[in-house]
């Protein structure tokens, strides 16, 4: 029975250390929670809710619908160990799809499929958002080895300035640039918009679009559709019951993987073993439970500590951001699933340690008191950076892990410790496995619906009706007649000039034909004109 969380005596920390450290030989993986408020009486107190948490987890596992609003079964778990799809046709179709993307990476990488110009493929364009994107960014930083396989560029947005960046970087490298489009839906517009630019740019320095695009996408959308009526060089499926959150052990980071030639079996094998360790129907012998019942002790059940990601290996700083998705568009839900307005969530930031001790660790340590640290280490350094005058890098930064996590107790702050006993794409994929399972499993303890998204849609759809004004008020300038905020509002039966502000500003920026009088100071005063 572990003591309860106390910071200030050695024995009863080292007694509490020894209780609750989680351990797996086959993952060479330990988890330590034994500096956050989980205190037996909790885990007691939470025995009837975790039993409720794993069955549902079993139910979803088995093929139920886990996510009733979208009527859609959760199926990242069979992404990985196959057999548990619910009929064998799906079983038969996830190996499938592993097998090409696997014989696809080798096929590029071994120059068997070219660019339609001839020449190997030298460069991966990668275009995506969200999920699309942010598992994609994770393998690639955190598993491609130097100089092996394809670089990898990503547009992850619309930003102008972002696609500009990355085409200029390209540029005569465009035609033999392997260009993949990856969007769960389809119809994301961000992709969608990029693509067209890339498409474009791409084809005017004499690259051929079909034989250099991939799509990744679900059987059926309207981008299967045009890779299909185009003839792409490859399409490969996202399943519809994949969250694009949850997508890392689909195409979505298994291609990446495959194009670099990174061991993606070892990845989603990585991924089962932990699955298989956090199907355990017990709270304490559970590490995604101990990380959900700390989780939900610490922000007391209502996300009032936020998750602060600090893994002490650079090629983890991205893994923040990853988890920021995960966690933050799966928790972060008005309505319970019984319709009660709850407002859940757990907010996540983080990027790398020891470089933030430098940064935002002032306040965590001495400011307020509202979050919690999820350290991440590994143990195996590279051998290639020894100790030069006693020192050697790896230790000091193991050093600074103990030194921020022991300030941190001293201020009463809590923080629990995942290590690796090595970084690779196994151990990667699971970490991913175990933080998808606590989500799974924290959301069951809130009664929430883990796996929708619906606050996403109500800015894409202000995002449509602002684009769909901008082209009505276009449509009233061009005659040239100067008018006010107040004028357009009226003429376009706006109540709100607000908007009409902030689209001519951002129009009379970029065209010179727009004329501005009046002082922007005052946005009354203003009159627009299209001349
Ligand atoms: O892969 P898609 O369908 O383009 O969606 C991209 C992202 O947009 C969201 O649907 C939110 O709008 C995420 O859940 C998803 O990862």
């Amino acid at each position: 029975m572990p003591a309860d969380f106390d910071g200030s005596n050695p024995a009863t920390r080292w007694a509490r250390f020894c209780d609750l450290l989680w351990y797996d030989e086959g993952l060479g993986l330990w988890l330590d929670v034994s500096r956050m408020a989980l205190n037996q009486r909790d885990i007691e107190g939470m025995q009837p809710a975790f039993a409720k948490a794993f069955a549902a987890m079993a139910a979803l596992e088995s093929g139920a619908i886990a996510n009733p609003d979208e009527q859609r079964m959760v199926g990242h778990y069979w992404l990985r160990t196959p057999e548990l799809a619910p009929d064998a046709e799906t079983a038969g179709h996830i190996a499938g799809e592993i097998d090409r993307i696997e014989a696809f990476g080798h096929q590029v990488l071994a120059g068997g499929l070219q660019a339609p110009g001839g020449g190997t493929f030298t460069d991966v364009l990668w275009i995506g958002i969200g999920g699309s994107g942010l598992g994609p960014l994770l393998v690639i930083e955190a598993l491609q080895a130097e100089g092996q396989g394809l670089p990898f560029h990503f547009i992850d947005n619309v930003d102008p300035q972002g696609i500009s960046r990355i085409l200029g970087r390209l540029d005569d490298r465009l035609g033999t640039t392997l260009v993949i489009v990856v969007s769960k839906s389809g119809g994301t517009p961000e992709p969608r918009i990029a693509m067209e630019q890339v498409r474009a740019r791409l084809e005017q320095r004499g690259g051929r679009w079909a034989g250099q695009a991939v799509a990744v996408t679900m059987v059926g959308s309207r981008l299967d559709r045009l890779a299909e009526a185009e003839q792409w060089l490859a399409r490969f499926d996202m399943f519809d019951w994949v969250g694009g959150r949850t997508s890392i052990t689909s195409a979505v980071g298994l291609l990446p993987a495959a194009l670099t030639g990174t061991d993606l079996r070892a990845f989603l094998d990585g991924a089962a073993a932990m699955d298989a360790a956090t199907r355990a129907a017990a709270l304490t012998a559970n590490p995604a439970a101990l990380l959900a019942a700390s989780w939900h002790v610490a922000g007391h059940g209502r996300g009032q500590r936020d998750m602060v990601v600090l893994p002490y290996r650079d090629r983890l700083a991205v893994f923040s951001r990853y988890l920021q998705q995960l966690v933050m568009e799966s928790l972060g839900k008005k309505l319970s699933r019984d319709g009660q307005v709850v407002n859940q969530g757990i907010a996540v930031y983080g990027n790398k340690g020891s470089t933030d001790q430098h940064a935002y660790v002032q306040q965590l340590r001495d400011g307020v008191d509202n979050f919690f640290v999820s350290f991440i280490e590994a143990l195996d350094d590279p051998a290639d950076i020894p100790a030069l005058a006693g020192e050697r890098p790896g230790d000091v930064l193991e050093g600074f892990l103990q030194g921020t996590r022991t300030a941190l107790m001293e201020s009463g702050r809590q923080s629990l410790t995942i290590t690796l006993r090595r970084f690779d794409a196994r151990s990667l994929g699971a970490l991913v496995a175990l933080f998808e399972r606590a989500v799974g499993l924290y959301a069951e303890l809130v009664n929430v619906n883990a796996y929708d998204q619906p606050g996403v849609e109500a800015g894409k759809l202000a995002a449509a009706s602002i684009l769909d004004l901008q082209g009505r008020l276009e449509g009233l300038l061009a005659d040239g007649a100067p008018r006010t905020l107040e004028a357009l509002g009226q003429e376009l039966q706006t109540a709100d000039p607000e908007p009409l502000f902030w689209i001519l500003r951002h129009l009379s920026a970029n065209d010179p034909a727009y004329r501005v009088s009046g002082s922007w100071a005052e946005p009354a005063s203003l009159a627009f004109a299209r001349v």
